[in-house]
Formats: C-alpha cells, sequence, structure tokens
C-alpha cells in the first residue's frame, strides 16, 4: 500500500464512519436504551414515516392501544387518549411540517394554522367565521338562503339525471364520482361565494351541467391534493380559480348584482381580506368538493348492492312534505329520517373520507397518554378509522351495516357516537360538518327518492392510503333507472 492509498483509506474510514454510527445511534442505541419512549411498543420491522395505515391498524391489534410507528413518532388507538390529544383544553397542536401543507396563496389559513391551547390566532380564525356553519343557524335564520340553493342545484342534478336516463346511447349510464363531487360543490359555491354564481352564465361555474368544466377542475383539485407531478401548477390553477370566485363575488356586490354568499359576507365583516380572504374561502370549497364526493360515492356503491335497503330508503324518503314549486323537501324532516341518517353515518364510519392519522405535537409540558408520560415535542396521532373499526366497540367493524345505527338501545348508540370521529371532534372539529350532513342528505333525495341505481362498474373501490382518501379508482359506474311515483 503506497502513502497515497493509507491517505485515502484513512480520510475515507474518517468520512464515511459518521454513517453508521448514525444509523446504529438513531435505529438502535437511542431507541432501545435511551429514549423516554424506549418503554413504548415499537413497530416491527420500523417502517419509515409515514406508515401506511393497513400497518397501523395490525399495529394497534398486535401491540395495544400505544405504538411507536417510528422509534419518535406514537400512533394510539383509545378514546381516553384521543381526548387528551384533540379535546382537553384545546388539544395539542398540529406538526409544522403538516400544517405547511395546507397554505395557500402563502398565507396561513384556519386549517395551516397550528391550533392547540397556545395558538390564539387558530381559536380568533375559527371564532371570526361566527355561527354560520353552526346548525341553529343553518337551520334557522340561514335557511330560506339553505332552500334557495338547494332548489338551484337539486333542479339541475335532477336535469342531469333525467337526461342521462333518457340518453339511447348511455342507456342511463354515468361516472358518478366527479358527478357527485360537482353536486356538493355547487352547494358550497352559492352558500360561501353567493348565488351569482353556478348559474351557468358567463364565468359562473355550473359544475353539474358542464362536464368538462368539472373535470377541468377536478384534474387540477386532485393533482393538487396528492402532490403528483404538475401539483405546483395545479395549485396556481386552484388559487387562480379561488380568485376568480372571490374576485367575481366582490365586483357583484359592489355593483349590487349580489349580496355575496353567507360565508363570504361573514369573514368580510371581520376584516378579513384579499388573498387571506381567498385563500379561507378556497379551503372551504376543497373540503365541501372532496369529503362528500368521497361520502356520496361509497353510498351509493352499498346502496345499490342492496335492492330491498334502496327501498326501504325510497320509502322513507318519499314520506317527506316538499316545496311545491322546488320540490325541496322540508329539510327539519328530512335531518330526522332515522334510515338517511343511520345510511350516512355507516358510510362516513366505514369509509371515513379522512381515516389516516391526525397528526399532532406534544406540548412543551409533555403529557401523560396511556400511563406513559410522553415529553414535549413528541409527534402522535389517533387514525379515525382506527376508532372507527375498534372490534369491541363495532361488532363486525369491517361490515357495512346501517342497522346497526337503528337498535333499540340507547345506550350502544351513544357508546358508538363517543367512537364516531369523522368530523374529528375539540378544537379543530370540521367547521362544514352540520353543512356536509344537510347537502349530503339533500342529494341522497333527490337521487332515491326518484331512481334506482345498480352497479355497472366498480373495480378498485378501496380507499386511497392518503389524507383524503377517495377510491383508488377514482371512477364508479352506476345505472340509474326512474322509479314509478
Ligand atoms: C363529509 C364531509 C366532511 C368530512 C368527513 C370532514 C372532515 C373533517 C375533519 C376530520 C377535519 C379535522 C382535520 C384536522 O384536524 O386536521 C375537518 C376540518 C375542517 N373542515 Fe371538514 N369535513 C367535511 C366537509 C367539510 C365542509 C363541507 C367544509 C366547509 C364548508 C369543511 C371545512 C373544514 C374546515 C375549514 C376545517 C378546519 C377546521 C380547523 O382547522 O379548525 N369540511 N373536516
Amino acid at each position: 500500500m503506497d502513502i497515497n492509498t493509507t491517505t485515502l483509506t484513512l480520510l475515507l474510514t474518517i468520512l464515511l464512519l459518521p454513517i453508521p454510527t448514525y444509523l446504529i445511534y438513531t435505529r438502535l442505541l437511542h431507541p432501545l436504551y435511551l429514549s423516554p419512549l424506549r418503554r413504548i411498543p415499537l413497530l416491527s420491522p420500523p417502517l419509515s414515516h409515514p406508515v401506511p395505515l393497513p400497518a397501523i391498524h395490525a399495529a394497534h391489534a398486535h401491540h395495544g392501544p400505544i405504538v411507536r410507528l417510528t422509534p419518535t413518532t406514537l400512533s394510539l388507538s383509545s378514546l381516553s387518549a384521543a381526548r387528551t390529544i384533540y379535546i382537553t383544553r384545546g388539544g395539542f397542536p398540529k406538526p409544522r411540517w403538516w400544517v405547511d401543507q395546507f397554505i395557500t396563496y402563502g398565507v396561513a389559513n384556519m386549517v395551516s394554522m397550528s391550533g392547540g391551547a397556545r395558538d390564539k390566532a387558530h381559536a380568533e380564525r375559527k371564532r371570526s367565521h361566527g355561527a354560520v356553519y353552526a346548525k341553529s343557524f343553518l337551520f334557522g335564520p340561514g335557511a330560506a338562503g339553505v332552500e334557495r340553493i338547494a332548489g338551484r342545484v337539486l333542479a339541475r342534478v335532477r336535469g342531469v339525471l333525467d337526461e342521462v336516463v333518457k340518453r339511447e346511447d348511455g342507456g342511463g349510464k354515468m361516472d358518478v364520482y366527479c358527478f357527485n363531487g360537482a353536486a356538493s360543490a355547487e352547494f358550497a359555491i352559492g352558500y360561501i361565494y353567493g348565488d351569482g354564481f353556478g348559474g351557468g352564465g358567463k364565468g359562473e361555474t355550473d359544475f353539474v351541467g358542464d362536464k368538462g368544466r368539472r373535470e377541468e377542475y377536478y384534474g387540477n383539485h386532485g393533482r393538487w391534493l396528492k402532490g403528483e407531478e404538475g401539483a405546483a401548477e395545479a395549485e396556481k390553477w386552484m388559487e387562480g380559480f379561488g380568485t376568480m370566485l372571490r374576485e367575481g363575488t366582490e365586483r357583484g356586490v359592489e355593483d349590487g348584482r349580489s349580496e355575496g354568499g353567507v360565508v363570504f359576507r361573514q369573514l368580510r365583516s371581520k376584516g378579513i381580506r384579499d388573498d387571506d380572504l381567498s385563500s379561507e374561502l378556497l379551503d372551504h370549497f376543497v373540503a365541501s368538493a372532496e369529503a362528500t364526493r368521497t361520502t356520496l360515492t361509497y353510498l351509493e356503491w352499498e346502496v345499490s348492492k342492496r335492492p330491498s335497503l334502496r327501498e326501504r330508503l325510497t320509502e322513507e324518503l318519499r314520506s317527506l312534505s316538499r316545496r311545491e314549486d322546488t320540490d325541496v323537501p322540508d329539510f327539519k324532516q328530512l335531518d330526522a329520517l332515522p334510515l338517511l341518517d343511520a345510511i350516512l353515518t355507516e358510510t362516513l364510519r366505514v369509509y371515513t373520507p379522512t381515516p389516516g392519522p391526525q397528526h399532532r405535537i406534544t406540548p412543551p409540558e409533555g403529557a401523560m397518554l396511556e400511563g406513559y408520560f410522553i415529553p414535549g415535542g413528541v409527534e402522535v396521532s389517533v387514525s379515525l378509522s382506527v376508532l372507527h373499526k375498534n372490534p369491541e366497540v363495532f361488532t363486525r367493524p369491517d361490515v357495512w351495516d346501517p342497522d346497526r345505527w337503528l337498535v333499540d338501545d340507547e345506550e350502544k348508540i351513544a357508546e358508538m357516537r363517543n367512537w364516531f370521529w369523522a368530523f374529528s371532534k375539540g378544537s379543530r372539529i370540521c367547521i362544514g360538518k352540520d353543512f356536509a350532513l344537510i347537502v349530503l342528505k339533500f342529494i341522497i333525495d333527490a337521487i332515491y327518492s326518484r331512481y334506482e341505481t345498480e352497479i355497472v362498474e366498480d373495480d378498485n373501490m378501496q380507499q386511497e392510503d392518503r389524507f383524503l382518501a377517495g377510491p383508488v379508482s377514482e371512477k364508479l359506474v352506476l345505472k340509474f333507472k326512474h322509479l314509478r311515483r
């Protein structure tokens, strides 16, 4: 060995030695002997972040209510841990890497704020929405506006479905995934931005009637949410779309053509303007356009497999009183229908639109979880579908069975409701929960009070493993047939 080779070997050893040392320390010594979390079972073999949802389910089935998914991140599955993490004293904040993914226009909106007991900005932003999404408003002072939007949107939904049924070539067949999104998106546009949109005129949205328009929107929406190739351009497109809606609404208000949507007016009254306003409103719109289409699509899929359940649902829907001019049902009655509510709740339980980990970080003073002291700054989460598939609470948890919500046992129903977290709970509870539920019920009524549905194509209907989890195929083809009145 000459001097050059020796020097080179020495140099390489000095340079490369830290790598195995680092790996041995972080993968072996620290997690096994030094970490304050070392007594908590560690997923084996260790997977890297993010851990697939099926592996999280399996880890809890094997190790119980607390498990280390990676040496430094914890998953929990008990109701008491969920309450500590998300509810008690405002819950824990979200980690920075997580909220940063939801920033649009370079400004933090409600979703992209950390939250938790110390984040006054999040609490303030949530308060600035006032009561506009609360059930007491939607069913009280806001009811006339909701009914007006329902009359317009549902007439279009029925119009498109009637066309589909009549069409000789298609024989009643339609891919409903995108269409479902369009129907709920139109409700959201009306409520958030106002009646000036969705009329089908120039510059308006008409997602229900205009297939090209909704496909253009959902193409960008999907690429952006999934972070796929082209995500940066898609984000720009989405921001342009949000600005177009916000500025169009402002112009409509200025020249007296529109009074602006309920949410737009509320946020403007709190001084929220420009990109800040665009960002907040766009976020609500995206939430409406995504989570509701997942729910509607799985609901239609399950109902289409069960003709006798569909008959029960139709009978229930046909018992409603309706407005003669618009056919919109009385929505207090609609909201109180037991079978409809059971079918919707069961769909949200089994096919939770956000089934995976709801990431949080322990506060600086640390916290007790499942009998362990967890120091501050540790990433913890509960996966909503892990709560929803607890076999001790939900018998045969993977089976979609709406009748489980109709048993004559108040205690059992209360227990299941406690474990039902589709909209999360605590300070980060979905602000659009009651709006989403009534919109979904309106659309289900527009379909199943008039049509029966049959499955034509349902390949790859399993949920994607991502935060907003629709069907892998992004497609469900149904055949619609008119029911006799
Ligand atoms: C089936 C429909 C829906 C489901 C299952 C759903 C579910 C959720 C969940 C689980 C969260 C908590 C997320 C987290 O903590 O990171 C959330 C938050 C949120 N949702 Fe929804 N959502 C739905 C529809 C809607 C609609 C229609 C809107 C608006 C009109 C909306 C607006 C929001 C907003 C703004 C937040 C953030 C709240 C906060 O940061 O405090 N969602 N939603």
